[in-house]
């Protein structure tokens, strides 16, 4: 199992203004399979991902991700496993505009203090893998919006991280370049050792996913697609 969240519970403010974001929640994902978190904006899907990605921390339950309870790890612990790990892809791509393709795709790896050289060349090979071989040292302002997601692709995946979030990848590309995002994803980057969530309103790309979960106020009430 790639993915476990047991009585995940997170809520915001104080007294009158106290919200529950995400309200018990129960969830599980495994390896080899691409799944889609729907719902409402508000409904919870962020703060949900947020913690099962290590980035916040929950008022109550647990996550396990590959057996290890990752808010029982320490601080250290717990920034190695977003390293090592969990792979994000921004709505927007949060490409560094003077940075080239390649040196974008490279940052995870120099963050790992990996050489210079060494980080270039598994950036080159990412890039390869998404269908960019060649566009290394173009910067992103001169590629399409979705050349510029494949390349934040190229850059969650640098690291292989067994763990892949896509954050809304198609909601700033016109249908069919989202579509042919989502296959290519599908094709290339899932694998059987790889578990990808992708959150998403875009009803044109669920049939590629292998499950569609649903959020509805801090819960998650329905699986359609194969459901568990
Ligand atoms: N840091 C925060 N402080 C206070 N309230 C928050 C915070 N983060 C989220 N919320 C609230 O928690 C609820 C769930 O928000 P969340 O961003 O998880 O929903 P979402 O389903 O991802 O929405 P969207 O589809 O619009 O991105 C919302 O009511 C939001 O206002």
């Amino acid at each position: 199992m790639a993915i476990s969240a047991t009585n995940l519970t997170k809520s915001f403010g104080e007294g009158a203004t106290r919200m529950t974001a995400v309200d018990n929640t129960d969830f599980v994902a495994h390896f080899g399979e691409m799944v889609f978190i729907v719902g409402p904006s508000g409904s919870g899907k962020t703060t949900f991902l947020s913690m099962i990605s290590g980035i916040l921390r929950p008022d109550a339950g647990t996550v396990t991700v590959k057996g290890c309870d990752i808010w029982a790890l320490d601080n250290d612990q717990l920034a190695d496993f977003r390293l090592n790990t969990i792979g994000f892809v921004f709505q927007d791509y949060h490409l560094f505009t003077r940075l080239t393709s390649a040196e974008n795709v490279a940052i995870p790896l120099i963050l790992k203090q990996q050489d210079w050289d060494t980080s270039l060349a598994a950036a080159n090979q990412c890039l390869e893998i998404v269908g960019l071989k060649g566009f290394g040292k173009t910067l992103p302002v001169k590629l399409s919006g979705g050349e510029q997601q494949r390349v934040a692709i190229a850059r969650a995946i640098v690291g292989s991280p067994e763990i892949l979030i896509l954050d809304e990848p198609t909601a700033s590309l016109d249908g069919d370049t989202g579509k042919m995002v989502i296959a290519f994803v599908k094709e290339k980057v899932l694998s059987a050792s790889r578990c990808i969530l992708i959150v998403t309103h875009d009803i044109r790309i669920n049939e590629y996913a292998d499950r569609i979960v649903h959020m509805e106020d801090g819960r998650i009430t329905g699986l359609d697609k194969g459901a568990q």
